[in-house]
């Protein structure tokens, strides 16, 4: 990140929730001077102003970026609220609005779609971006290192590709989070005290993410790992895994139906 920059010319953040919240902290602990942050959001969190970043004051005439982390139902208020982004690169983490919305309120300004996840609250998210044709080199890199603040970044090839990142990666962490509930009322139905299956169900979905992550290549190898011949794994997916009323189809309808909301929402 280029901090210099930053800290001379201003970062604008409209909107900080939980995914503007979880940026701006990973961008001061990252050396960014609250100073040179100026957030407008009529709710924003106390520890914002308290960390001596501006909340709703006067904006610096000519930042570096503005950040747009509102819901896309309201983006076309703010859009039309906003003056014009002057020089700033404009990077937008809502779901569904299009680079050519943003290119139509900012005419000629560099636009960069990122589609981050919650686990950036702990710095362990994993961003999407992808810019318009006014978005360099500079402003890509620039966009990324704003997006490593909170975990990974991967460089799209294509705007298209955004409803479908959005619908696995960017909802995804709540259908894992599904998934740790399910389980542990599943446990729970075989006997098992609430508390404790929650933290075997947890704990499972932790471990095996980080051993996904850290084998890396094709998950079926260590699924298959697990499942001995006959055994309980087996039998347990034998059902998870049929091909009708298994996790394979019901996972395939809900990514679609996150991606055809995206794209309504860039409608
Ligand atoms: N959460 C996620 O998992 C996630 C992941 C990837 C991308 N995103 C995207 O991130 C964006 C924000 O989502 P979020 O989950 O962070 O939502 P959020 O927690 O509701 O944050 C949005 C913030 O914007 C504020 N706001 C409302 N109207 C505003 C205005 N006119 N000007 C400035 N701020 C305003 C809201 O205040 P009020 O609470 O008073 O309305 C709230 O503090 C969305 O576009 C979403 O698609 C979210
Ligand atoms: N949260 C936003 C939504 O639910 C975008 C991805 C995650 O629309």
């Amino acid at each position: 990140m280029d901090l210099a920059h930053l800290n001379r010319r201003g970062l604008v953040l409209v909107g900080c929730g939980r995914m503007g919240g979880a940026l701006l902290q990973g961008w001061l602990a990252r050396g960014l001077a609250p100073g040179a942050v100026h957030v407008i959001d009529p709710n924003a969190p106390a520890w914002v102003a308290e960390r001596g970043v501006s909340v709703n004051g006067a904006l610096p005439a000519d930042p570096a970026v503005l950040v747009l982390a509102v819901k896309p139902q309201m983006m076309g208020d703010v859009l039309a609220g906003l003056g014009a982004a002057s020089g700033a690169l404009v990077v937008s983490v809502a779901a569904g609005v299009t680079l050519a919305a943003y290119g139509r309120a900012f005419p000629g300004a560099a636009v960069v779609r990122a589609m981050p996840n919650t686990p950036a609250a702990i710095g362990q998210g994993i961003t999407a971006i992808v810019g318009n044709a006014q978005a360099d080199a500079a402003a890509l890199d620039l966009a990324q290192s704003l997006m490593e603040a909170v975990g990974r970044v991967v460089r799209l090839g294509d705007e298209s590709q955004m409803d479908a990142v959005t619908a696995v990666s960017g909802s995804g962490p709540a259908y894992v989070f599904h998934l740790i509930e399910t389980l542990a009322a599943a446990g729970a139905a075989e006997g098992l005290p609430a508390d404790l299956a929650l933290d075997l169900a947890s704990a499972t979905v932790a471990g095996a993410g980080a051993l996904a992550m850290q084998e890396g290549g094709d998950p079926a190898r260590l699924r298959e790992a697990v499942t001995s011949p006959a055994g309980t794994t087996a039998a347990g997916l034998s059902q998870l895994m049929d091909p009708e009323t298994g996790l394979g189809p019901l996972i395939a309808r809900t990514v679609a139906a996150a991606a055809a909301r995206g794209r309504e929402l860039g409608q």
